[in-house]
């Protein structure tokens, strides 16, 4: 049931890629994606973890439209957008969200002047006079944290983490209500990384902005986030609010990533897996993460588990949760015993 304050819903969204991967005539079906179900609110901010591979880019780009879903619908403030004529869907998330990608060098246009990235999106969704273009254009400059004097400069002769201020400052042209970004800091110098997070979340508390972060630095994303999805090949295995994780994660991929994250936990290893991640052209059948889980037995090979409810907004899908309360100590040597 969705209500005023759900900006985008899915449900049951699958992505499936078509790519060579066994030689030059076979295509195979990557499961980028498979039946997604996450609702973002206004003003959250939502972190999405996960190894690299598991799907967090292409739920990002389905979150903002650029990726249309094989299957399984997409709502933003109630609309279905892939029934919507191109235009108004356009329209309408291009207004309503921004997006920011891990690479400023590559997402901004080398051969234009600030000023002129910054009106484009202005230009192009006829937002106002020229002269309030050109007043926006400042406001958003500042709202950054940049100069006026940087306006007609190259983004080639800003520093990295000004070109990510400038791609943020685009994102928020239009007065978006979501901002997504997908690794914004690590493109960048560790002494910039803090300064663009905090802008961020500086941003998101001045303009009320929901924010989606997807990062590798599963630390930010804690600190960041009110609420934590984590991927495993393709499938959201668990939806906990920030400051029930890692302890009091159910999933044992999330308790497994988390351990693996040095200076998080107290324990000396982490949480020992068997084998590597599966490739996503074949998926295992029932709980992708079966393969590598110390808990699975024959019930996990059937069919994906349903969505359990932990209260507080806390879901996840596991035959086997771990106990709350359960100390990583325990699930290590768990884990050892199996092995
Ligand atoms: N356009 C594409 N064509 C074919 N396969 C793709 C395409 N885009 C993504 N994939 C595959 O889909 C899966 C999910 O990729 P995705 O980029 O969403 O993962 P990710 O978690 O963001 O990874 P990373 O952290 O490395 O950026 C991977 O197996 C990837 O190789």
């Amino acid at each position: 049931m969705s209500d005023l304050l759900d900006l985008l819903d899915l449900r049951d969204v699958h992505v499936v890629h078509k790519a060579r991967t066994g030689g030059l005539l076979r295509r195979d079906r990557v499961y980028a994606l498979t039946g997604a179900d996450l609702t973002v609110r206004a003003g959250e901010t939502v972190g999405v973890v996960g190894e690299s591979g598991c799907g967090k880019s292409t739920l990002a780009r389905v979150l903002v439209g650029l990726q249309r879903p094989t299957a399984g619908t997409v709502r933003f403030r109630g609309e279905d957008l892939w029934t919507l004529p191109p235009n108004r869907r356009r329209a309408m998330v291009g207004s309503s969200t921004g997006m920011v990608f891990q690479d400023p060098s590559t997402a901004l246009n080398r051969r234009l002047p600030v000023r002129r990235i910054l009106r484009d999106p202005l230009d192009v969704h006829r937002r106002g006079t020229a002269h309030e273009r050109d007043a926006r254009v400042r406001e958003l400059l500042g709202l950054v944290g940049l100069p006026a004097s940087a306006l007609d400069v190259l983004p080639g002769q800003l520093s990295g983490g000004q070109r990510q201020r400038v791609a943020i400052a685009r994102a928020l042209a239009l007065g978006p209500d979501l901002l997504i970004a997908d690794e914004p800091t690590s493109a960048l110098d560790v002494s910039v990384r803090a300064q663009i997070l905090n802008l961020l979340l500086d941003l998101k508390a001045q303009l009320g902005l929901a924010l989606v972060f997807v990062s590798h630095d599963i630390q930010t994303v804690r600190r960041m986030s009110d609420r934590v999805v984590t991927m495993y090949l393709g499938r959201i295995v668990e939806q906990a609010p920030a400051a029930a994780v890692p302890t009091g994660a159910r999933h044992p991929y999330t308790r497994a990533l988390f351990s693996a994250t040095p200076g998080l936990l107290d324990p000396i290893d982490p949480i020992p897996l068997a084998g590597p991640v599966p490739s996503a052209t074949r998926p295992p059948s029932g709980c992708p993460f079966r393969t590598r889980c110390w808990k699975a037995d024959d019930v996990c090979a059937t069919e994906m588990p349903l969505a359990q409810d932990d209260g507080d907004g806390h879901l996840f899908r596991c035959y086997h949760p771990v106990r709350d309360g359960a100390t990583d100590r325990e699930l290590i040597s768990q884990a050892q015993e199996r092995a």
